[in-house]
């Protein structure tokens, strides 16, 4: 699933108008009508603010995933339905999801009986039933109506809050597909509705038409606490900056009502590149996102604010992100199948033995922080590489013999007290010669001349080489742009932390664009870079970029790095490319967290070994 820019969603829209000569008018009426389906559909489900809400977030009940909310319509193929991914949690769209199957009705009940519909189907009069008695229909005639835009009994009101550009459009469109499934509605303007323009000018005038009754910000009163929901269409991809006036008070008033908030495309006052709130935003229990996801829908704190989100279809064709130059993409099991071609099923071949499945050699672990390396060790060896080498300061060996038996110990040197010396280097590097692949960094440390250790193993490794925690740190001090590179890949798994000591930022500003941060360190330093945290991102040296949605909050914990370190490595040693290995990595380890959560009594109780046997 493709993730766009508020510019790109921009120029999307301008290609299907102009290319393909669908009218504005068309795609705004796609989007009223499928805001409306998911309002009728979380009426249905009469989900409360709070309740709706925390099914998203996933920080509290134990399984919970944070993913479990999402729903897409975009592409069909998404997941393909694999129970190995464990992508219970998505469906293709609102209607598909609501209707149990009515939708596709071919007349014919369970029964056999031909002429009724199933929930939600229109009695069609025959022309002989004559009033009052059933439908009669010629034989092999069936019109269903269409549940997905009806609602039984509702007593439901709805306040469709319109800012005067295409998203207040949207919303007035919603409006009247609202009122014809007999929702009440009420239209508030924030802006004078003479203000509104183009598209939004035509959904004003048909809301007056049909009669829709509207109140104007600063000049009617709005009575929230009447209201049973509120359409939030304020602001979407066109806002610019703090919601400023009758929009900051109009966000301020629907957060409070403690209402259900359904945002068309974006929460108002998100941004909807970057995923930063301004102040007031909208919390939404559902976000209905129009087209294509935007970045900032899954990237916190925009995560959190959008509650469940659906993305769904107003009939721009899906093909076209690519056309535009879309680079990100939501990390589903379809992307790691079809766009990078990852075996999810991880077969092994029947002739297979240890020899087939590579070998990881892994520098780390120090006297104190001998567990980082063990951990890497076993996460390797757990997502199904053959051979692993733990190459440590020789004072350290003596310790660790035994804690994992099925792991080659290779002493390398070093000082007295059990920690790592430059002198080291030579012996890494003659380790890593004859093995797949070279991973360092956990429980490493800092040591004296660790600069020309690290540029050593930079300059001399021949295969993939995965840097992580102090390997980062000592690269971030280090101007090694000025190394020279054998041709082969690199990965780098900061946290957001090293992440700042990386890119000479502070940690609140990496936390500000993840995506574009990811994106545009990537490419200038030729590396694949994994941002670890929430919704990890992963980025690669030709500028792709994929956000990470598996995992779990019990996964912060001390060490569940150095395992995501060990997966990856595992992962190269079979043959994956970078890429491959680094998002697959990602999200296996993810799934295994999900999983290990799950089998807690509490997810607070997870710890970093837990993940290993999850995998
Ligand atoms: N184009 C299409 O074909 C389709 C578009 N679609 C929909 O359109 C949405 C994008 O529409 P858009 O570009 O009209 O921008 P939109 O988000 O409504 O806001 C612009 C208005 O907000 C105002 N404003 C801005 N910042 C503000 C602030 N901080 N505080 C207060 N006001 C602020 C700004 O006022 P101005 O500053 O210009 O006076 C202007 O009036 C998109 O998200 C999707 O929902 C879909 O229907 C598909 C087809
Ligand atoms: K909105």
């Amino acid at each position: 699933m493709d993730l766009v820019t508020a510019e790109q969603m921009r120029q999307l829209d301008r290609m299907t108008i102009e290319k393909l000569g669908i009218p504005a008018i068309a795609l705004m009426e796609n989007a009223g009508r499928a805001i409306a389906e998911e309002v009728i559909a979380l009426c249905r489900r009469g989900g409360s603010a709070h309740g709706e809400r925390a099914g998203r977030s996933g920080s509290g009940g134990v399984g919970g995933s944070g993913r479990s909310g999402w729903s897409g319509s975009g592409d069909g193929s998404e997941d393909g339905g694999s129970s190995e991914s464990g992508w219970s949690g998505w469906s293709r769209s609102g209607e598909s999801r609501e209707d149990g199957g009515a939708s596709g009705n071919s007349g014919e009940d369970g029964a056999g009986r031909r002429g009724e519909c199933g929930p939600g189907a229109e009695r069609i009069r025959g022309g002989n039933g004559g009033v009052g008695g059933p439908a009669v229909l010629p034989p092999g005639f069936a019109v269903s109506g269409d549940r997905a835009l009806t609602l039984d009994a509702s007593g439901e009101h709805w306040l469709i809050l319109a800012g005067k550009g295409n998203n207040g459009g949207d919303g007035l469109a919603a409006a009247r597909y609202l009122r014809e499934a007999g929702i009440a509605v009420t239209l508030v303007y924030a802006a004078a509705p003479e203000s509104l323009a183009g598209e939004a000018a035509v959904q004003r005038d048909a809301a007056a038409a049909m009669g829709l009754p509207a109140v104007v910000y600063g000049r009617d009163v709005i009575d929230f606490a009447a209201c049973s929901g509120i359409v939030d269409a304020l602001l979407g991809t066109g806002s610019a900056g703090a919601p400023r006036g009758a929009y900051a008070a109009l966000i301020a008033a629907a957060n409070s009502s403690g209402k259900r908030i359904v945002s068309a495309d974006i929460p108002s006052g998100l941004n909807a590149d970057t995923g930063e709130l301004h102040e007031p935003c909208i919390h939404a229990a559902v976000t209905v996102c129009l087209a294509f996801l935007k970045r900032g829908l899954v990237q916190y704190p925009g995560a959190g604010a959008a509650g469940q989100v659906v993305v769904r279809s107003i009939g721009i064709p899906a093909a076209s992100a690519r056309e535009a130059g879309v680079q990100a993409s939501l990390l589903t099991p379809e992307v790691l199948r079809t766009r990078l071609g990852v075996d999810v099923s991880r077969r092994r071949s029947p002739e297979g033995h240890k020899g087939t499945y590579g070998h990881v050699l892994l520098a780390a672990g120090s006297l104190a922080m001998s567990g980082a390396g063990l951990l890497a060790a076993r996460a390797a060896l757990r997502a199904g590489c053959g051979l692993v080498t733990w190459a440590l300061p020789d004072k350290l060996l003596p310790y660790v013999i035994g804690a994992a038996p099925e792991i080659m110990l290779a002493a390398a040197g070093g000082r007295e007290d059990g920690t790592w010396n430059a002198g080291t280097a030579a012996e890494v590097l003659r380790l890593g010669a004859v093995r797949d692949v070279t991973a360092t960094g956990p429980g490493l440390g800092r040591f004296e001349g660790d600069g020309e250790w690290l540029r050593m193993l930079w300059e001399g490794t021949q295969g993939p080489l995965v840097l992580d925690a102090d390997a980062l740190n000592i690269l971030a001090d280090c101007d090694y742009s000025a190394w020279s590179c054998p041709g082969r890949p690199v990965i780098l798994t900061p946290h957001p932390g090293e992440m700042a000591r990386l890119a000479g930022l502070t940690t609140a500003e990496v936390q500000r664009d993840r995506i574009g941060l990811a994106l545009a360190y990537a490419t200038q330093h030729g590396v694949v870079l994994v941002l670890k945290g929430a919704h990890s991102v992963i980025a690669t040296p030709d500028g792709e970029a994929y956000v990470n949605i598996t995992g779990h909050p019990g996964m912060g914990t001390g060490g569940a790095g150095d395992v995501l370190t060990g997966i990856i490595s595992g992962l190269l040693a079979q043959g994956l490319n970078a890429v491959q290995a680094a998002v697959f990595g990602v999200y296996l380890h993810g799934l295994a967290g999900e999983r290990a959560a799950g089998a807690r009594t509490h997810p607070a109780g997870l710890i970093a070994g837990d993940i290993i046997e999850a995998l």
